[in-house]
């Protein structure tokens, strides 16, 4: 501004100067107070003048009572004053504004966030002084940053979220978070640059999806579906899913796996709109007021809450998962720690549940589980925790209870399961077995409580299931010593330690060879020769039975060709079968293959399966029987007698033989009991026009019996033991019709 630009006419007198300055002034105050943010000219680096809310800004009561002062007691510190200036000096020379965001000292002390502008009056001559805008942006940078920090925990805990959130541009994924990965089975970035179409079985079902959620993505609409998609391993999965296009031209895309929680639908998709908001609500652009921010705010700790409720707690039950069980129980560790006192964890495990699911549906298996969690909350104190780990799995986490009051709830959760559960109109009764650790002795942190409560569960199951247990070093003992033998059998297949023993099955009657039983074993130069009985279960565990029965498959076959090719061309070849092979879908190509292989004709190969195997699942084991029935490969069920088949079930599988548990056999001598046992179940396959094999014969008088019931084979050491195939080979020769 110029003097010029102040008066309409040149001014002619000292008085009129003096008068026009005066006025001037007055504008300018008038002009001062009535803005709504703080101006001040800065003049030798003191304030020369300011309006109130400039001093009311910095703590003072008017105007007044800042003038004079020298312009760094505003700031920080001098080294804070120093730096404005030297930020500030270029944009100023040039007669420009600076404008910044800094820290300012008010009249106490207090330090807050101010929004600054300034410009000289005069940028050749900068003595002539500045003028400052200032602004008090204190609470909105704080809020900001609040934002900031809620924003960054929403993405901590979406990368933790229970559901799978791709981000896709063009049908391709650009991003995606981990839980995406695993549902569908991909590695850690694999996922990435590929085309959705992987998800889907075949094009035309991708094609189909598209033209659904197309129109609806470009209608700006949320896209809700249920979908039938495909794992990396080919494997089902059926998701819930939610999508929407956002305005960078990508589209989220929200799934979460409801292929065993279809019943769970209602608490799903609800779930699925609050994740979906949190998702969405990451693409909005920043709201700028403080109102706005104030209200997202609480927005965002309402979803956070929602968002950890999912975390922690199961769904189906309602009680805390693992992650909350391991938080409790380490705050549970540190008290007891601190306050020596005691702490004891049970684990508990349904017993039988799964025929619940196989023969009811997975509907009454779910509410059965939401029943028992309801009872076993009852059963303990408040302060106790029940969570469930998945499945039928529970876990009891009891601060303060020793041995005694760790007893006392496993006795009431005994109680607790003594009633029958009525869902709709069925009456189920099913019992549990517990295991109990101690905190300190049996683990000191979470992961070794619980694991120790599970050996001990296990051993609980050992004993006959429906009972407790405590935590023993002897279990402890048999734990490592599966380990030792999971790491040594690892190797084992490819340091050649295992071989095949052969035992011959005779005809009862004329005790003539008809085939041969193949047994592994497995000869360890450390561990020597350890049993099968042993090894087997540790191999199933593990999965390393899949090589190693493929293995025993292929050597077998092999074997029964150098047999044939020798002119024992009447004898079949058993092969035991475990569950995990069994329930492996490529179990009957793999046969048909080593059949080929080997040149064999398939009524030569029997697969023995034993009767909890078969029974385990009985739909798919009625499925894989009829394939390899239908290839012409003999099935027997081993060990009968000793499971739980029950005649319908038996009905049901198209087997050829049943080898009776050597157990029966074995007690043949000592009362009428297994002999009307065994007399039963040869009556019974008889009538179901089935073989019947003696396991486990020894002596004359079992043959003997078993023959006047009219056995049809026998098998035992009163014929042979089983041997390696060059020593078994002159009996075979000997024997054979
Ligand atoms: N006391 C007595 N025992 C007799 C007599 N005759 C045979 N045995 C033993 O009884 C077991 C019969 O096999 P299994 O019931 O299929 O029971 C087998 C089978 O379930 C499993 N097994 C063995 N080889 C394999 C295999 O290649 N694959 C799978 N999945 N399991 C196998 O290990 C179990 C134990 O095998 P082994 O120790 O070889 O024990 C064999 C055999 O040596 C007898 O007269 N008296």
């Amino acid at each position: 501004m110029t003097d010029g630009e102040l008066t309409a006419e040149p001014l002619t007198s000292e008085m009129e100067v003096a008068v026009a300055l005066a006025r001037t002034l007055r504008e300018q105050q008038t002009l001062l107070q009535s803005t709504d943010i703080g101006v001040a000219f800065i003049q030798k680096r003191a304030v020369l003048r300011c309006n109130d809310r400039f001093a009311q800004i910095f703590g003072y009561d008017d105007a007044q009572a800042i003038v004079g002062q020298a312009s760094y007691a505003l700031h920080p510190s001098r080294e804070a004053f120093r730096a404005l200036g030297r930020d500030a000096f270029a944009d100023l020379a040039q007669g420009g504004t600076f404008r910044s965001v800094r820290q300012m000292r008010k009249s106490d002390g207090g330090l807050f966030w101010a929004s600054l502008t300034g410009r000289l009056i005069n940028p050749a001559e900068p003595s002539e002084g500045s003028i400052w805008t200032l602004d008090d942006v204190d609470a909105h940078i704080h809020m900001r940053s609040q934002l900031d920090a809620i924003q960054l925990q929403t993405q901590v805990l979406l990368d933790h979220a229970m559901v799978g959130v791709a981000y896709l541009r063009d049908h391709t994924v650009v991003r995606c978070n981990r839980h995406v990965e695993l549902m569908l089975g991909y590695d850690a970035g694999e996922l990435q640059g590929r085309s959705s179409r992987t998800w889907f079985a075949d094009d035309e079902q991708w094609l189909a999806q598209r033209a659904r959620c197309v129109p609806v993505l470009a209608a700006g609409e949320v896209f809700a579906a249920e979908m039938a998609l495909r794992r990396k391993d080919g494997g089902p999965l059926i998701c819930e899913v939610r999508s929407k296009a956002l305005q960078d031209g990508s589209a989220v895309w929200i799934l979460m796996d409801i292929t065993e929680r279809r019943q769970a639908q209602e608490a799903l998709r609800e779930a699925h709109a609050e994740l979906e908001r949190v998702v969405s609500e990451r693409t909005h652009a920043l709201v700028t007021t403080a109102k706005d921010l104030d209200k997202e705010i609480q927005e965002r700790k309402y979803d956070q809450e929602r968002i950890y409720r999912l975390a922690h707690y199961d769904v189906l039950t309602g009680l805390p998962n693992r992650t909350l069980l391991a938080e409790r129980s380490q705050q549970a560790i540190a008290s007891a720690q601190m306050q020596h006192t005691p702490l004891a964890v049970l684990f508990l495990d349904l017993d039988h549940f799964k025929h619940v699911n196989d023969s009811l549906g997975h509907k009454v298996g779910d509410n059965l589980l939401a029943r028992i969690a309801q009872r076993l909350r009852q059963t303990v104190r408040e302060y106790d925790t029940v969570a469930r780990l998945g499945g039928d799995e529970f876990v009891l986490l009891l601060p303060r209870a020793n041995a005694r009051g760790a007893q006392r709830v496993a006795g009431k959760v005994a109680q607790a399961f003594d009633q029958p559960f009525h869902i709709g109109q069925h009456e189920l009764t099913l019992g549990c077995s517990v295991g109990v650790a101690l905190y300190p002795q049996d683990g000191r942190d979470f992961d070794a409580l619980v694991q120790s409560a599970d050996m001990a569960m296990y051993g609980a199951k050992q004993e006959g299931r429906n009972t407790y247990r405590f935590f023993t070093s002897q279990m402890q003992a048999q734990s490592m010593r599966a380990l030792e033998l999971e790491n040594a059998l690892r190797r084992a297949l490819e340091r050649d330690q295992l071989s095949l023993h052969y035992q011959p099955q005779v005809d009862a009657t004329t005790s003539k060879v008809v085939g041969v039983e193949a047994l592994l074993r497995w000869q360890h130069p450390e561990l020597g020769m350890v049993s099968p009985a042993e090894f087997i279960p540790v191999a199933e565990s593990s999965g390393l039975i899949l090589p190693i029965g493929q293995w025993v498959l292929e050597t077998a076959a092999q074997q029964l060709k150098v047999w044939r090719s020798k002119g024992l061309l009447h004898i079949t070849m058993a092969v035991n079968l475990s569950a995990r092979q069994f329930h492996q879908p490529q179990l009957p190509d793999l046969v048909r293959d080593v059949l080929r292989q080997a040149d064999l004709p398939p009524q030569c190969f029997e697969l023995e399966l034993t009767e909890s195997a078969a029974m385990s699942d009985v739909p798919a084991a009625e499925q894989t029987l009829a394939q390899l029935q239908k290839l012409g490969v003999r099935l027997s069920i081993d060990d009968f007698g000793t499971g739980y088949a029950s005649l319908t079930q038996l009905k049901r599988l198209p087997s050829y033989k049943l080898k009776i548990d050597q157990s029966f056999v074995r007690d043949l001598d000592k009362g009428e009991t297994d002999k009307a046992m065994v007399n039963a179940i040869v009556r019974m396959a008889q009538a179901m026009g089935l073989r019947i094999t003696a396991e486990g014969v020894e002596t004359r008088d079992q043959l003997d019996f078993l023959q006047t019931l009219g056995c049809d084979e026998a098998q035992g050491y009163y014929f042979s033991r089983p041997k390696p195939a060059a020593e078994i080979e002159s009996f075979l020769f000997q024997r054979t019709v």
